[in-house]
């Protein structure tokens, strides 16, 4: 894992579009897979700004999604795909681009979303967030870790962490679907960002760790041979 400290958000988000845009060049016909959260919308913003720029192009680049939540319309404001289009997909425009969607708790739609993951093929960048508790997608932690796209129960940890995005944390989805490990894996390149002091703990594990713990599902990442880990000063040091 290369660690990448960073002063601060707007040089993590800098730091680690520049290399997907230094890939796009190379490979316009990428195949990406895209996060949601706080930590990529200043890199989707440097992304927009390439785009606009004319240094990029995202006409040939296809794209998947790592989770959504369940119980939650693909319209509403709170949904990650409401989310993604909001803050990529609406300002450029890729050849294809696609999230994982379930209506309800049913392992059809994980099935579904692995068959089409399958024909995709792997990604040449997977863009990832890390949890507080050190999840990565909705890979919670926990006694073991899933391998493929399932229908995930979230932590209370994360409900709290995404109660910030809701009215109330009555009204945060219980329930996600969600990649599982291998599914994430499936890429070339991984790039995992994380700022701010709330997300020190989990770095500070995953960086100096010496085991891979699926109570720490990040720590999985160190079997990859290639990570990118981009970091702010806050997170790096808490
Ligand atoms: O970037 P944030 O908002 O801190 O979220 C961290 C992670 O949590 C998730 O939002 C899922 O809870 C991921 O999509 C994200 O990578």
């Amino acid at each position: 894992m290369k660690v990448i400290v960073c002063k601060d958000y707007d040089d993590m988000s800098k730091k680690a579009a520049d290399l997907v845009i230094s890939n796009i060049k190379e490979k316009p016909q990428i195949k990406l897979g895209l996060a949601t959260g706080s930590s990529p919308i200043g890199l989707y913003k440097n992304l927009i700004s390439a785009n606009e720029d004319g240094e990029i192009s995202f006409k040939f680049a296809k794209s998947v999604n790592l989770d959504e939540y369940i119980g939650i319309d693909p319209a509403n404001d709170q949904s990650y795909q409401y989310f993604m289009n909001e803050n990529l997909f609406n300002h450029v425009s890729f050849a294809d681009t696609k999230l994982p969607y379930a209506p309800e708790n049913d392992e059809k739609y994980a099935e579904e979303y692995n068959k089409y993951l399958d024909d995709f093929g792997q990604r040449d960048i997977q863009i990832l967030g890390i949890g507080e508790n050190g999840h990565i997608a909705f890979n919670e932690p926990g006694e073991v870790l899933n391998r493929r796209t399932s229908i995930v129960k979230l932590s209370q940890s994360t409900i709290e962490a995404n109660s910030r995005f809701f009215e109330s944390e009555e009204d945060v989805p219980k329930y996600a679907i969600s990649m599982g490990m291998s599914d994430i894996f499936n890429a070339k390149t991984i790039i995992l960002l994380a700022n701010g002091k709330k997300k020190h703990d989990a770095v500070k594990k995953l960086i100096e760790g010496n085991t891979i713990d699926p109570k720490l599902p990040a720590s999985f990442l160190s079997l990859h041979p290639n990570v990118y880990i981009y970091v702010d000063e806050e997170a790096y040091r808490g």
